[in-house]
């Protein structure tokens, strides 16, 4: 995710010289610096005091274990943290960190590499105007912006848009593979699907009509869309839809109770 946010940030102009990023493995900060062009430390305490803005790009399970080890760092330069950790609720990380510091808690999403990511953000009381512009000022360079105003729809935010894209990967995987087996060449079957993929989210995007009715026009009476949307229906989709998003949401929920909440 990191990655993808350092990607985004670059392509959309930033200047490479104000990112630093961390890595515990030599291999890995190798490849940040070859890659992105950037320093690559192993130190976080020492990049934080060279940063007025952290972003926490660990997973979840290790966050807190991190958040302490930077805490002295963090409470001596006081700078904006933004975390990127699915489910971890800013009040843990705050405590995690010492205490009244700045927290915008986000959920991007992997496509912020090609600066089309989505991201939901939630700042905490102790970020100030200035600090909450800077927050969307970087996740936008990543893609678009959405403000929450409760901590916990940050979990709906990604059962959609943070997990939401490995479910169209899934789809279009499904796809793919059906369509060799209807006889199309995998290079033909992969080509069609992502420019399907791609023109169905552009059409919506653009359309001042809304899905169902993007999808109706499609389908004309008795032809073959009906038929697979029929077999769509029968097989339950939107229920299956409803009950992997609400899975997510409530792991989010999981991960905040078994990682955070403990004194
Ligand atoms: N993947 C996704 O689509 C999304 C992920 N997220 C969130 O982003 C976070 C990261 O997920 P993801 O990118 O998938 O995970 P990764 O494991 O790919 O990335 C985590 C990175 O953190 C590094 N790391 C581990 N410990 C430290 C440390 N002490 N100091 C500095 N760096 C450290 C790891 O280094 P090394 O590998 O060398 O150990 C690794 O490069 C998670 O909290 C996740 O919930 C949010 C939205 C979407
Ligand atoms: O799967 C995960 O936990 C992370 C958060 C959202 C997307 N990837």
């Amino acid at each position: 995710m990191a990655q993808s946010l350092i990607g985004g940030l670059i392509a959309s102009g930033y200047n490479k010289q104000n990112i630093i990023a961390t890595d515990p493995t030599e291999a890995q900060r190798n490849s940040v610096t070859q890659n992105f062009g950037i320093h690559c430390l192993a130190d976080n305490a020492e990049a934080i005091q060279r940063s007025d803005i952290v972003v926490l790009a660990v997973k979840p399970q290790v966050l807190e274990s991190v958040c302490h080890s930077i805490a002295d760092a963090v409470q001596a330069k006081k700078p904006l943290i933004i975390s990127v950790a699915a489910g971890i609720r800013s009040d843990d990380i705050n405590r995690w960190l010492g205490s009244n510091t700045a927290i915008v808690r986000t959920m991007p999403n992997t496509p912020a590499l090609i600066q089309t990511g989505a991201t939901g953000l939630f700042a905490n009381t102790f970020v100030s105007n200035e600090q909450q512009s800077q927050a969307e000022h970087i996740l936008r360079a990543a893609g678009i912006t959405v403000w929450v105003d409760e901590e916990a729809k940050l979990d709906a935010v990604t059962a959609l848009s943070g997990s939401g894209p490995a479910y169209y990967f899934m789809f279009m995987e499904a796809m793919e593979q059906t369509a060799q087996t209807l006889g199309l060449d995998e290079k033909t079957a992969h080509l069609l699907t992502l420019q399907t993929a791609l023109g169905a989210a552009k059409m919506a995007l653009e359309s001042h009509q809304d899905c169902a009715t993007l999808r109706k026009n499609v389908t004309s009476p008795n032809g073959t869309t009906e038929r697979a949307i029929q077999s769509f229906e029968n097989a339950g989709l939107h229920q299956i839809v409803e009950n992997a998003m609400k899975a997510a949401q409530t792991r989010a929920q999981e991960l905040a109770d078994e990682l955070g909440g403990k004194a």
